[in-house]
């Protein structure tokens, strides 16, 4: 038979006829990436639709995530699922066989990992926007807070291998991607992510042996440059 178009695909998608794993993507965004990462960490095939957002944004994706509008969406055989963290945990709900498990079995290892998730969701890339979006004293204040939050993160791995312990899991997953955007925010805020938290610098490194994330981080001077680009569409100096 003959393949389907690129059309057909998405007309599919879009009548919510598609099985299988759908997501709505954005290159650089450290969000949809945490979703590729755990997609292709449990070796589950996903066909990645890249979206529109600095422009219109399609009917697929405001169809989908009505409330905020934004990616990443994993469609499951037409369902929507929306927010990264909740997407990591659906893949791990969803698809119980798939190995690695990302979250521990233990409750209480559970919780505290996603309170760490949760942590690095509240302040590192709002932190970094700040930083790169504003000047004088609200820079200054990012600055103070970025260092902070690398610090603290720094102290919660320790000395251990990945926030999951032995194994790369949920918080390493969560966080990994934003590290792509580090460069920038040492650009902006005049500092050292490898001075200030060598042990979180060397963590980065050690997960970025890991295919899953090569695959899909950007790289660093490619988030700078994406970074300008914003700057220029929000009118900032
Ligand atoms: N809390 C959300 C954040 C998602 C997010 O901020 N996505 C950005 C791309 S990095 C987006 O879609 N922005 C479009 C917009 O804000 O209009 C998640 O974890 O999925």
């Amino acid at each position: 038979s003959v393949p389907a178009s690129p059309k057909q695909r998405k007309d599919r998608i879009m009548a919510g006829e598609k099985k299988g794993l759908v997501l709505l993507d954005f290159w650089v965004s450290p969000f949809a990436q945490r979703c590729r990462i755990a997609l292709a960490e449990k070796g589950l095939a996903c066909e990645s639709l890249e979206q529109e957002l600095l422009g219109d944004k399609s009917d697929l994706l405001l169809g989908s995530n009505p409330v905020h509008k934004k990616v990443p969406v994993l469609l499951h055989d037409g369902r929507a699922v929306c927010e990264s963290l909740v997407i990591l945990e659906y893949i791990e709900d969803a698809f119980p066989g798939a190995a690695p498990r990302l979250l521990p079995a233990d409750p209480h290892a559970r919780a505290q990992a996603r309170f760490w998730a949760d942590y690095v969701d509240k302040r590192v890339y709002s932190c970094g926007t700040r930083l790169w979006k504003l000047k004088g004293e609200g820079r200054a204040a990012a600055r103070a807070e970025m260092l902070e939050t690398l610090r603290t993160l720094d102290a919660e791995l320790g000395d251990r291998a990945f926030f999951g312990g032995e194994a790369f899991g949920f918080v390493d997953v969560a966080l990994i991607p934003l590290t792509s955007w580090f460069y920038s925010y040492e650009k902006h805020g005049g500092f050292s992510v490898e001075e200030e938290c060598p042990g979180l610098a060397e963590w980065a490194r050690r997960c970025g042996e890991r295919e899953s994330v090569a695959k899909v981080l950007t790289p660093p001077e490619e988030v700078h440059d994406f970074i300008c680009l914003l700057k220029k569409h929000y009118g900032v100096e």
